[in-house]
């Protein structure tokens, strides 16, 4: 089904690309104003939109850039802490995110709400976009169900019932956008220019890219490994 997206957020990044900007706790590059700074980068490259963590990393990429910003806020040990609680969700809208991303599997939350309840308070009290993470088909049917306005494939091969599959998980992506009604974006393990082409070919309305663009060191771990793997000819 092909959705019908009025949303002029969600016009703006139809067919393009969003690159997600992120850094894991411990990390140098773990800071707002870096985060910033690789999103303003990736906005000089083409990105028609921002994915970011953290309340502080999504205000200060809120005020450099007026692009669409799909934000999240990864917390707590459970195993959803994709924006686990409505508490979450209300504060990455408040932080400048015109897309609220939260885990959108059938997994308990920390607060006891369910996906549908989530999405309706950030509606109700915050007019903004929910995207829905998703891991299997029946989550991306049940998100879109419980009124979340996209849903992207983000958490494919990242629940220990889901298929990981090498690059993304194109059958899925497909039949996601095949058989819903809302946008389904392509996110997670797409890591070279071809994967992204496939991703728009098997249907995604958009194509996420992460650590391929902002993650230096698992870019630089790719090259080191294939240059100390490879046997010189002679
Ligand atoms: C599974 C999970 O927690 N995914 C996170 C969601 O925001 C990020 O760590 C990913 O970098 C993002 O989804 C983009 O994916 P990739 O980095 O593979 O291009």
């Amino acid at each position: 089904m092909t959705p019908t997206a009025a949303h002029p957020v969600l016009e703006a990044i139809r067919g393009r690309l969003v690159v997600s900007c992120q850094a894991y706790p411990g990390e140098s590059m773990r800071d707002p104003d870096t985060m910033r700074r690789v999103a303003e980068a990736a906005a000089a490259g083409g990105a028609a939109g921002i994915r970011a963590q953290g309340v502080e990393d999504l205000r200060r990429i809120r005020a450099a850039l007026d692009l669409p910003l799909i934000g999240l806020w990864k917390d707590g040990d459970a195993d959803v802490h994709i924006t686990p609680t409505l508490e979450h969700a209300l504060a990455v809208a408040e932080a400048g995110a015109d897309i609220v991303a939260v885990d959108g599997t059938g997994r308990p939350r920390p607060d006891g709400r369910d996906l549908a309840g989530t999405v309706t308070a950030v509606h109700e009290r915050t007019g903004r976009l929910v995207m829905a993470d998703v891991s299997t088909y029946e989550e991306g049917v049940a998100a879109a169900e419980a009124g979340a306005d996209v849903v992207g494939t983000t958490l494919a091969g990242y629940t220990p019932y889901s298929r990981r599959t090498d690059g993304p998980d194109l059958d899925l992506l497909a039949r996601l956008a095949a058989d819903l009604p809302v946008p389904v974006v392509a996110e997670g393990r797409i890591h070279t220019t071809e994967q992204a082409g496939a991703a728009v070919e098997a249907g995604a309305y958009a194509v996420v890219v992460g650590t391929a663009i902002t993650h230096p060191t698992t870019i630089t771990r790719w090259f080191a490994e294939r240059v100390t793997s490879t046997t010189p000819r002679s």
